[in-house]
């Protein structure tokens, strides 16, 4: 029983549950991303941004760094897996360690079964769940490296416990990252790193903006009232933040849900209830 260790053992006195950690977020620069970075930096955590362009961080960096917490930038495809360990790499050596990894950039597709093209589902599949994939390799190099436990974090979404129509290929790839989820918690728990994930429901970003331009192009449906549609039918009457999402990752990067692994946890103000 010795090494049974207390709850608050590990927490920080600072009352900032991560100070001093370094987490790395993919898909930063905007929308989620940007809400779970600032979110992070608020926490404690010096914060490594990743997103396609070295331009498309620039702007939360700064933020990060007003929050008093390190910022550092780097530019990478997340459907290159090369590309994802050198963002790693760069994380722990700009930073001085690594310790959380957000595997949060996806793109969604609006089609349906039927019509999805090759092209298309190449495309979505690259970055929604081979990018999930490198990610959880990457981190989980790194930390098995640095020879620490440490916090895989994904993005799936309500589109990963339903499917939902026309954006079938898209559930398909959030389904996807739930079952390496599971699959990468059950392999590295012996090390001590925990791999859970969060499943939005509908978010205000412009994810939101372009599926909904797309369901109307598609369906004829007006623009905007794809997206009321949804949000009608979420149980707590509005739309979801990227600070509502951030809340629930916070709680995934702490110390708090050091006992918890292998999950997908709906964070959607009530559609699906599992
Ligand atoms: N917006 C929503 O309602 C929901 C979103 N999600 C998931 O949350 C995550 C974030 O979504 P949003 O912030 O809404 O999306 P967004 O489209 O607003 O932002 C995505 C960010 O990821 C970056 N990105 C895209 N492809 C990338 C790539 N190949 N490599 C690196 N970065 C890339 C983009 O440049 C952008 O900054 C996604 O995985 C999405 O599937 C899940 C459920 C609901
Ligand atoms: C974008 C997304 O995951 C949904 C289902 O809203």
């Amino acid at each position: 029983m010795d090494d049974v260790k207390e709850r608050g053992d590990d927490m920080s006195t600072t009352g900032r549950p991560i100070e001093g950690k370094v987490a790395l977020v993919t898909g930063a620069g905007r929308g989620i991303g940007r809400g779970i970075a600032l979110r992070l930096a608020r926490d404690g955590a010096d914060l490594c941004l990743v997103d396609l362009s070295l331009d498309a961080v620039a702007g939360v960096s700064q933020e990060v760094v007003e929050l008093g917490v390190k910022a550092t930038t780097f530019a990478a495809d997340v459907s290159d897996r090369d590309q994802v360990f050198a963002a790693v790499d760069h994380a722990a050596s700009a930073l001085g360690g690594f310790d959380i990894m957000v595997n949060n950039a996806g793109i969604a597709l609006v089609e349906s079964v039927a019509d999805s093209t090759p092209e298309q589902v190449n495309k979505l599949w690259a970055i929604n769940v081979n990018g999930t994939l490198w990610g959880i390799q990457a981190a989980a190099a790194k930390l098995i490296e640095l020879g620490h436990g440490g916090k895989i974090i994904n993005a799936s979404s309500i589109a990963g416990h339903d499917g939902f129509p026309m954006l079938g290929v898209y559930s398909a790839s959030k389904f996807a990252v739930r079952a390496l989820t599971q699959a990468a918690a059950r392999e590295l728990a012996d090390r001590q790193i925990t791999v859970n994930a969060y499943c939005p429901g509908v978010v205000g970003t412009d994810m939101w903006v372009e599926i909904d331009k797309r369901f109307a192009a598609l369906t004829g449906a007006a623009e905007g009232e794809t997206y009321d549609k949804f949000v009608s039918g979420i149980a707590l009457g509005r739309a979801e933040t990227p600070d509502d999402v951030a809340g629930f990752v916070s709680y995934l990067a702490g110390p708090d849900s050091d006992y918890m692994t292998g999950q997908a946890g709906l964070i959607d103000g009530g559609i699906l209830f599992r």
